[in-house]
Order: structure tokens, then sequence, then C-alpha cells
């Protein structure tokens, strides 16, 4: 009976009589063996009769906590179909309704009431973990602080893991820290599960974390730990205290870069320009905008122009306007982007034209910032303008990709956060695709889990930008897609892991020597969904 309540162990239907013989399982199950495609296809029958998104989410979740191999195989098998549902957007409104829909715990909560006590605590957990996701809840997409609701993201993410780049469930390890929210509409909600309290701060809620930190890396050693869903005050902070002494990176800043960095290198093999010419206007200052004009500036120096010139290359917009040199309060990490000698511009259609970028990439959390008079002068600026509207989950999208291609003639080079369908315009189809750090952070995770490397660097997500780029084909780029389709996520993965494994391996950070073969090597440790 513990066999069937195993998820990691259980096959169901599946037994075959001589196992059901040999474990004590029979009488246990129906007389009829299936095999693990009949169950798949049940398993999606069922969903595709339930009304709502919510609903999949619920019933795939209680599928994950059943019979992981099964999850998996469906998942993988219909990533097109399933992504969206496990992941943004739907995920989104699954922490908005966490409280609710909560059926069995899954992954570990670390409350600020269990200070001094936090190695103890992961000592419960039973399986030795080599991939941490950790959030704070405090900035759940561009949903904001939703406490400890927040766990659907780490669940989310480390399911895309195993899906998408065959890191093994097993060493997987969700974790929210649950310092409290500030949420009112949480703090007052009867289901809420997280501590109903406001937000540690100051010393307390960087020694809570710091606690954590040491004793994840005592318990699980060479664990690595990805920092998700931080408000950017946390999350600059905790990458730039971690990254030099632990396997850190934060998904937010570098994935979400690696991603869009990509995209952008799709986009010019389209419209023929070179990165070192472009001109990008960020809608947002956070950690997406700044962490993607931070490897835009590095990818523009490696096409030969000065730091300068290339910091010149990329303009913010935030809640208060254009960042511009000498205005009052900025924050440390926009401060490499306030240029000197522009007036100030109060609004993003404005700073639009006078700066005429060749990009647009929103990133606020905005939802339809990109007003239809904003996609008529980008493609007014340029013929074929970038255009990538990144917030997630879609209720705060800058844009819908039917409006992009709509209000740009279908000349945008588009990309975005959340799905969406195929948009067809004067008899054209065009194909948009997720500029997502999904493509980035499974095969980034991976290589490093596999090279056993110390540390995650900004080459390794330079390399993986690359690898992702390289893995666009003409046939994409023609029908509008700046990235590769979502079944080939497995392939590009393994490309992705063993360009970071390679850096790896060359800058002496990796547990050993360097193979013959690394894609060998990363193949050789992924987890496939099989009985
Ligand atoms: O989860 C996603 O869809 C992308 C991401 O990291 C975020 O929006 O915070
Ligand atoms: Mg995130």
């Amino acid at each position: 009976m513990a066999l069937l309540r195993d998820p990691l162990l259980n096959k169901g239907t599946a037994f075959t009589e001589s196992e059901r013989a040999a474990l004590g399982l029979r009488g246990l199950l129906p007389p009829c063996v299936l095999t693990m495609e009949t169950q798949a296809q049940r398993v999606l029958t069922n969903l595709r009769t339930l009304p709502t998104d919510l609903e999949k989410y619920v019933a795939l979740n209680a599928l994950h906590d059943r019979n992981e191999a099964l999850f998996f195989r469906v998942v993988v098998d219909n990533i097109d179909e399933i992504q969206p549902i496990i992941y943004t957007p739907t995920v989104g409104l699954a922490c908005q309704k966490y409280g609710l829909i909560f059926q069995r715990p899954r992954g570990m909560f670390i409350s600020s009431r269990d200070r001094g006590q936090i190695a103890e605590l992961l000592k419960n957990w039973p399986y030795q973990a080599k991939l941490i996701v950790v959030t704070d809840g405090e900035r759940i997409l561009g949903l904001g602080d939703l406490g400890a609701n927040g766990m659907g993201i780490p669940v989310g993410k480390l399911s895309l893991y195993s899906a998408c780049a065959g890191v093994h469930p097993e060493a997987c390890l969700p974790v929210v820290l649950d310092v409290g929210t500030n949420n009112d509409e949480l703090l007052n909600d009867p289901y809420y599960l997280g501590l109903r309290e406001r937000r540690l701060t100051g010393e307390a809620y960087d020694s809570f974390v710091d606690e954590f930190m040491q004793a994840a890396r005592k318990t699980f050693p060479g664990v690595l730990i990805q920092f998700e869903d931080f408000a950017n005050h946390s999350a600059f902070k905790l990458l730039h205290k971690y990254r030099d002494e632990a396997c850190v990176f934060n998904d937010d800043i570098q994935g979400t870069a690696a991603v869009a960095l990509a995209g952008l290198f799709s986009a010019l093999r389209v419209n023929g320009g070179k990165l070192k010419d472009q001109k990008i206007l960020f809608l947002g200052a956070g950690e997406a905008a700044t962490g993607i004009a931070d490897l835009v500036v590095s990818a523009m120096m490696a096409e030969g122009v000065s730091e300068a010139d290339a910091l010149r290359r990329n303009w913010l917009v935030d809640s208060r306007g254009l960042v511009v040199g000498g205005r009052q309060g900025l924050h440390g990490h926009k401060l490499r982007y306030a240029h000197a000698d522009q007036a100030p511009i109060a609004d993003f259609l404005t700073a639009i034209r006078t700066l005429k970028p060749t990009a647009i990439i929103g990133v606020a959390a905005v939802g339809g910032a990109f007003t239809p008079e904003v996609l008529k002068t980008m493609a007014e600026l340029n013929e074929q303008p970038i255009v990538f509207a990144l917030s997630n989950p879609t209720s705060k999208a800058e844009c819908s990709a039917e409006d992009a291609y709509r209000y740009t003639e279908g000349r945008a080079l588009f990309a975005c956060g959340s799905p969406y369908d195929p948009v067809t315009l004067n008899g054209r189809s065009f194909v948009p695709r997720q500029g997502n750090n999904s493509y980035i952070f499974p095969g980034v995770g991976l290589g490093v889990i596999a090279s056993g490397s110390k540390l995650v660097t900004d080459e390794m997500f330079m390399a993986a930008a690359h690898t992702l780029a390289d893995c666009v084909g003409k046939d994409d780029l023609a029908q509008g897609s700046l990235y590769p389709s979502l079944p080939r996520i497995r392939e590009v993965s393994v490309r992705i892991a063993a360009a970071v494994a390679d850096v790896a391996f060359q800058r002496g950070l990796a547990d050993g020597p360097a193979p013959n073969d690394v894609k060998a090597l990363v193949q050789s440790q992924m987890y496939e969904p099989h009985y």
C-alpha cells in the first residue's frame, strides 16, 4: 500500500502481474493492467473535459502527487498544451488561489518562526536535494506580494526543470521563505496558509535568509539555489551577496536576460541589424530590465563598442518616467542607465518619440502599456520594430500578440512572456513564441548540476543565450517565431546545458576534469519519465 501512495514509485494500474505478486499489491488494484500510454491518454481525456484552466491545474497537481512518472510523461509529450497550465499564465492564478485549492503540501515551508532551527527543519526533507528554487513570495510574476501562496512558483519552475531538462524530480526542492505578507487581502483571507503577520524587514530579514542559505548548503552540499520572484530590493542584494561564494543565480535577473538577448539575436537575423547599432528602450527598471540591459551591454561590447557607448544604447522608463542623470532617489541597479544630458521625460510614448528606439522591451507588469499609439509609433520609426511584451501573467502583458502585429502592419518582431495563439493578419500567419526564462533556466540548471559547478556565472548566461539563438531555424523566423518550438525544449536544454558545462570546465569551476564528450555527460544525467 505504501508503494501506491509514494508518487515517486507508484505506477497505479500499470503495475504488472508479476510486480503485483512480488510487491504485495494483489487485490489492491483493479485487475486490468494498463500501459503508460493508455494511462496518459486517460489523463488527457479527463483534462480536456475540464472547463477552466484552474481546474486543469488542480487535476495535474493531484496527478503530480499520485504518480510523478505519469505526470511528467503527460507534460513532456504535450508540452504546448500543458506548460501554460502548470506554468505561466495559470500558475499565477493558482498562486492567488493557493489556500483555496490546497490539497497536499509540496516542497518546504520555512517561516520566520523557524529562526535558529532551519538546519533541523531541512533534515525533514527525505531526499538529497541538488536543486532548490526559493522565493519569499514578495513579487510573484507581475502580481505582487502573495506571501506563502508564492509556493506555486518554485513548484512550477521545478516541474519545468524535470520536464524540459530532465533534472530528476527527486533532486528538486521547492522552498518558500515565509516572512509574512503585506497583502491585506491575504491577511484577511480565511484560507490563507502563511503567517498572518507583516513582512520581516531589515536585519531580521537578512539574517533569516542567511540562516536558510547556510543551512541549505550544509544539508545539501553543492546544491544549486535559484532565487525566484523576490522583490527588487531583495533580489539584487541577495544575488550580490551570494553569487561569488555559493552556487546561486537569480532567474528573474539572469534567466530573463539570457532569453531576451537570444530573442534579440533572432530578431536581428530577420531585420539584418547588428546588436551594437540597436537602441533599446525598456518599460520597467527592475530585475528584468537591468538584467537584460546588463547582458545586452556585454554582448554589444563583444561586438566591439565601448562600455560607455553600449550603455548609452539602453534606456529605462520606470513609474516616474525616463531614468536620467540627476533624478532624485535612483537605486543602485538603475544608475548605470541614468544618462546625463537628457532632459526628464514623463511618459513612455514621448520617450519613444524622443529617443527613437529600434526595440522596446516591456517588463514593468503594466498590462496594456504598449498602446496602439506606442506600437504605431514604433512602426513609423522602424521598418521592422522589435517589440517584446514580456510581463506575466497574460493580464500584465504590455500588449497582445494580435495588437503587436495589427498596429505595426505585421512588421513587428515580437516576443511575449506568456503564450499567445498564432495570429492571422491579411492572410499571413504569425506564430509568436514566449520570451520566457523557461527556455533558459532548465538547461542552465542541468549544465551546472552535470558539471558540478561551484558557481553560476554571467558567462554561462551569455553562452546560454547564444546557444538558444542558434537553435532557432529559418523556418521559425519565417513565421515570426524568435524562439524554437516548445516540443524541441529537451533537445534545446541539452545544448544549453552542454554550453554551460563547457564554461564550468574551462573556468575550473567544475568538480572534475572535462570529459571527452560534455553533451553525452549531460544526457547521461537526464531523467526520462518511464516506468
Ligand atoms: O515565471 C515566469 O513566467 C517568468 C518569470 O520568472 C516571472 O515572470 O517572474
Ligand atoms: Mg520569476
